[in-house]
């Protein structure tokens, strides 16, 4: 389906039609970044720089509201939705793209602010769900090859699963499965567009939480933000300059996407990285050893993705790393830890996680500190920082190797964007040169650990041990008479 637009001149009318204020700015083309918001005429410290109000708010609630009024969407909603506050809200999204294509004969839904606000929206983002498949080859050897694969499954099946629990709706029938040329009213292209949609706009508010605000959605990232959102008393939601910051006239207003965001999340979640950003960090996932007979209890009871976190800040050399995966996944029953099923107080039945035997289910993430005092601490660190090292030199060796554009399986390079070219391997030298220095710093701890009297007394008698079993094992061998 042909995404309906409009162009952004109406936009100023359509924000007055609907209570939507801004005094003080306007939204203008911003080279690289599509449309922004640029300060326009004086601003007094008593005026927000925009308002919107509350009834525009596109959060769960609002979508159960506008269910109430439209007993097809509600029918929607009954059969997929109530899962999460994203699919609520790309559902309620997806109506609004067919409600404003019109390519539906009978109207699906009830039109409302969102019907036409849609069309103001942009018909792609730079995200890597939305790169062709050539493209997104490109990110072989970064941190998002298999988190964008992951996605592009997960987002596939979940459309498929959305398609086959309204199939027997007839109006959702006609709108999501495609008729005999292959066209549909929405598509899996269509949901795709949603979720990055979503994903590059969606706020958490203090208090309507996790939504969409139009309007709003139009401002743009910088590190050096000068401006915030809020919601006020009225619960209108606010756009609102920093304190420190001045805004000239004509000079863009932005906010901050998140700073300490990894350069792949921010490709992934809005299309760009930004080069200004002041941290540089890289989310790599861990898999507990394969031989390890606790893998699955410790997977089960972690709740969390085992993860390993590099960060540094840009300049210094300081970096940093952070796993309480790793942790876990270094310490065992001859250490001290120990699974048990327990009854609770209702009859369920409940995974435990001992150390020493006390309980600390409540902090398996914290194993760090829970060996500290242990005689063998020094050593489960030891463990730690070679399974970290040796994930980090995994991915370090990945990356390397895909650098060079004519190794990747890709067809006419000349065809691929050069904004996902650039962005691919801006997000490869960020990530190669973190792993680098991270593991040379890992070299290092790992070489002290390894000169630590306990290791050295330890590793000492594992050698002795050791030979011993070879001289059992050679006194055990029968004797040779040939
Ligand atoms: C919340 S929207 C902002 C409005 C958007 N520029 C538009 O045209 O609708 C977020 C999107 O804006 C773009 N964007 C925001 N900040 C950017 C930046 N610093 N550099 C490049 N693109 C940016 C990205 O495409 C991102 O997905």
């Amino acid at each position: 389906m042909a995404q309906p637009g409009l162009p952004i001149e109406a936009l100023p009318a359509w924000a007055l039609l609907n209570g939507i204020t801004f005094p003080h700015v306007k939204v203008a083309n911003i080279e690289r970044k599509g449309f922004g918001l640029v300060r326009d005429g004086e601003l007094k410290p008593e005026v927000p720089l925009m308002a919107v109000p509350n009834s525009l708010v596109l959060n769960v609630q609002a979508v159960d509201e506008y269910a109430k009024e439209d007993k097809n969407f509600k029918q929607l909603l009954g059969a997929v939705g109530h899962h999460s506050a994203r699919r609520d809200i790309l559902l309620f999204l997806l109506v609004q793209l067919v409600l404003a294509s019109k390519t539906h004969q009978v109207p699906v839904g009830v039109s409302n602010p969102w019907t036409e606000y849609i069309k103001f929206l942009p018909k792609t983002v730079l995200v890597p769900t939305l790169w062709t498949e050539d493209e997104r080859l490109l990110l072989r050897g970064t941190s998002l090859e298999s988190a964008v694969n992951a996605k592009m499954t997960a987002i596939t099946a979940e459309f498929d699963a959305v398609r086959e629990a309204t199939s027997s709706i007839p109006m959702w029938n006609d709108i999501l499965w495609p008729y005999e040329d292959g066209n549909s009213p929405a598509s899996l292209r269509s949901w795709i567009l949603l979720d990055a949609l979503y994903r590059s706009r969606v706020l958490e508010l203090p208090k309507s939480g996790e939504s969409m605000v139009p309007c709003i959605d139009m401002i743009n990232h910088s590190t050096r933000a000068s401006a915030y959102y809020d919601e006020n008393d009225k619960d209108e939601v606010v756009l609102l300059p920093r304190p420190d910051s001045s805004i000239s006239p004509g000079e863009e207003v932005t906010i901050s996407y998140g700073d300490a965001k990894p350069a792949a999340e921010m490709l992934f979640s809005y299309g760009f990285i930004d080069p200004e950003a002041t941290v540089e960090s890289l989310v790599l996932p861990l898999e507990p050893f394969e031989d390890d007979p606790l893998a699955k209890a410790k997977l089960f009871a972690f709740k969390d993705l085992p993860k390993v976190l590099v960060a540094r800040d840009k300049g210094s050399s300081a970096v940093s790393w952070n796993s309480p995966f790793a942790y876990l996944m270094c310490v065992n029953e001859e250490d001290g830890l120990d699974f048990r099923v327990l009854q609770d107080s209702v009859g369920g039945r409940q995974l435990r996680v001992f150390w020493r035997e006390e309980d600390v289910t409540d902090r398996i993430g914290d194993f760090e500190t829970l060996i500290q005092n242990s005689e063998v601490s020094t050593l489960i660190k030891l463990r730690v920082v070679t399974v970290v090292q040796e994930r980090l030199q995994q991915q370090h060796e990945r990356a390397q190797s895909f650098a060079d554009l004519s190794s990747l399986p890709i067809g006419d390079v000349d065809l691929m964007r050069d904004e996902c070219r650039q962005a691919a391997s801006l997000l490869r030298r960020i990530e190669t040169d973190l792993l680098k220095v991270v593991i040379d710093d890992s070299e290092k701890e790992r070489r002290m650990l390894l000169a630590d009297e306990n290791v050295v007394a330890y590793l000492g008698s594992m050698e002795t041990a050791e030979s011993d079993l070879v001289g059992e094992e050679a006194s055990n061998e029968p004797d040779d008479f040939s």
